[in-house]
């Protein structure tokens, strides 16, 4: 068999000991040396990293179907319901059936639309709260972080869970609570026989207490549900839905609560920290790049001057080219995802010359990929006018940038997420100027990755936002 090829492997772990701290910096920097398709092996498990759109594409286009499964991990099985999510799910008919309920009712145009007030109410709030800090220093991070939460929350449960500025109520918690833990390796995962090490260091006790924490929480909440209409009476919301399709479908293929809350879950760790980190990260490089803050402050600012004083609203978004640029250059810079979520071989295959075992964990690098210098001029500049000439987008459906991933397995949420994205970005540059905080240099603003699934600033967005003279 012609392998891919594989830097040295360690006893017992093989090559875990190489994913690092970023993992996507140190397959990148592996892959200069290994190539566009190479093989680690985390403990027992093959787990190949692709790193080139070509690889990509053959990944999540040309054998698609093969590659369509997702792995299974321990802690996500448990949290989730075992498996009864969706993103986490083996392909086959549970997914199917699930990404469809998720579609239709949560994330379809026809739905997104609908949700169009939520999104104008809440990006209004956060302008006024922004406000309310001037001239003082503002954690732009943390606003996003309420911000996506609060819109999430509203189009999901139909009002804010822990919402306000009462951030600390006992959803929030456990909502944190899982994505830390679903970040952590899980030794029993790759070296199986060693899987008795988390009974002894309380992992599994601790995933087991969450588990119950977050179930206790779905129960009451789907209780809850059942006896009265949420707030939000002009929207239907995602728990709604879905507890409407539980009482059409109770005598043919009934949807079990278990489904109900683990697509719940799966909503709100799809939706609220990739959307967050995407405008954090947008954020972050228009205050370190003045000249592109001012050319979208222009571009922004004059469709704004054209209406008499009323907001911005989702109409006004395709009259700003320069905004949809600004959003794909940040996008391919800082994919909130760097490896989008590990895919699972399903039979042997050949990948660009290379024989891929069955049963192959297998990551895209996305990161990688959208910083290609054979595919980018001056990759890791923030240059939005790169965009001007190109159809390339972020849709799945150009390979040199996919911070959506691709195919079937492919993010639904992408017009969930860029409706809102857009409108707050839009806002923010209209009303406000920024600033760094204690005259400091924005050249200096910090950059630095924090490790985790979906990867934000180390250091948060702190910024002066001075709004505008004229509103
Ligand atoms: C900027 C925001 C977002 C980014 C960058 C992002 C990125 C991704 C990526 C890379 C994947 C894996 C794709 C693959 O395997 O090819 C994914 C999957 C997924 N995303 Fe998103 N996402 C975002 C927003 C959202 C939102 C708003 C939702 C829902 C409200 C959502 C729900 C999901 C779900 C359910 C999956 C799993 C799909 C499956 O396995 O079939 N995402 N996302």
């Amino acid at each position: 068999k012609r392998l891919p090829p594989s830097p040295l492997k360690l006893p017992i772990i093989g090559n875990i000991y190489l994913a690092g701290s970023l993992p996507h910096r140190s397959f990148h920097s592996l892959s200069k040396r290994y190539g566009e398709v190479m093989l680690l092996q985390f403990g027992s498990k093959p787990v190949v990293v692709a790193s080139s759109a070509k690889a990509a594409r053959e990944i999540m286009l040309n054998q698609d179907l093969i590659f369509a499964s997702r792995p299974r991990f321990s802690t996500a099985d448990r949290l989730l319901y075992g498996g009864r999510d969706i993103a986490f799910a083996a392909y086959g008919d549970h997914w199917r059936k699930g990404r469809s309920m998720c579609v239709l009712h949560l994330v379809s145009n026809k739905r997104v639309q609908s949700f169009r007030p939520i999104r104008d109410e809440e990006t209004s709030l956060m302008t006024e709260k922004i406000k309310r800090f001037s001239p003082g220093v503002v954690n732009l991070s943390k606003v996003f972080m309420d911000l996506t939460n609060d819109v999430v929350c509203r189009a999901v449960l139909g009002r804010k869970y822990g919402g306000g500025d009462d951030r600390e109520k006992p959803f929030n918690q456990i909502l944190k609570m899982i994505v830390e833990m679903l970040q952590r390796y899980n030794v029993g995962d790759f070296v199986p026989w060693l899987g008795w090490i988390n009974r002894v260091n309380g992992v599994e006790a601790q995933v087991e207490k969450i588990f119950k924490m977050t179930d206790q929480f779905m129960e009451g909440l789907l209780r809850e549900y059942r006896e009265k209409k949420s707030s939000d009476d002009a929207v239907v919301n995602f728990a709604d839905a879905l507890l409407q399709l539980q009482r059409e479908s109770k005598d043919s293929d009934p949807v079990e609560d278990d489904v109900i809350k683990a697509l719940i879950l799966d909503m709100f760790g799809g939706g609220t920290d990739t959307t967050f980190t995407a405008l954090e990260w947008t954020m972050a490089e228009l205050i370190r790049n003045p000249r592109t803050m001012k050319l979208l402050q222009k571009e922004v600012r004059e469709v704004a001057r054209n209406k008499n004083g009323i907001d911005i609203n989702e109409d006004d978004l395709d009259k700003m080219p320069y905004l949809k640029a600004v959003s794909k250059e940040s996008l391919r810079l800082h994919p909130p995802l760097p490896l989008a979520v590990p895919r699972e071989l399903t039979q042997d295959t050949n990948l660009l010359g290379y024989d891929i075992p069955r049963g192959a964990l297998v990551l895209v690098n996305c990161w990688a990929i959208s910083r290609d210098p054979l595919l980018w001029e001056n990759p890791n500049e923030f240059r939005p006018e790169r965009f001007f000439n190109t159809s390339i987008d972020y849709k799945g459906l150009h390979f040199e940038m996919i911070p959506f991933g691709a195919g079937r397995r492919g993010c639904p949420g992408i017009g969930f997420a860029m409706s809102l994205y857009e409108l707050a970005l839009s806002r923010l540059v209209n009303e406000f100027d920024f600033g760094m905080p204690n005259g400091g240099r924005e050249e200096d603003l910090d950059m630095t990755e924090a490790p985790g699934f979906a990867v934000h600033k180390k250091s948060p967005l702190l910024v002066v936002a001075t709004p505008r003279a004229s509103l």
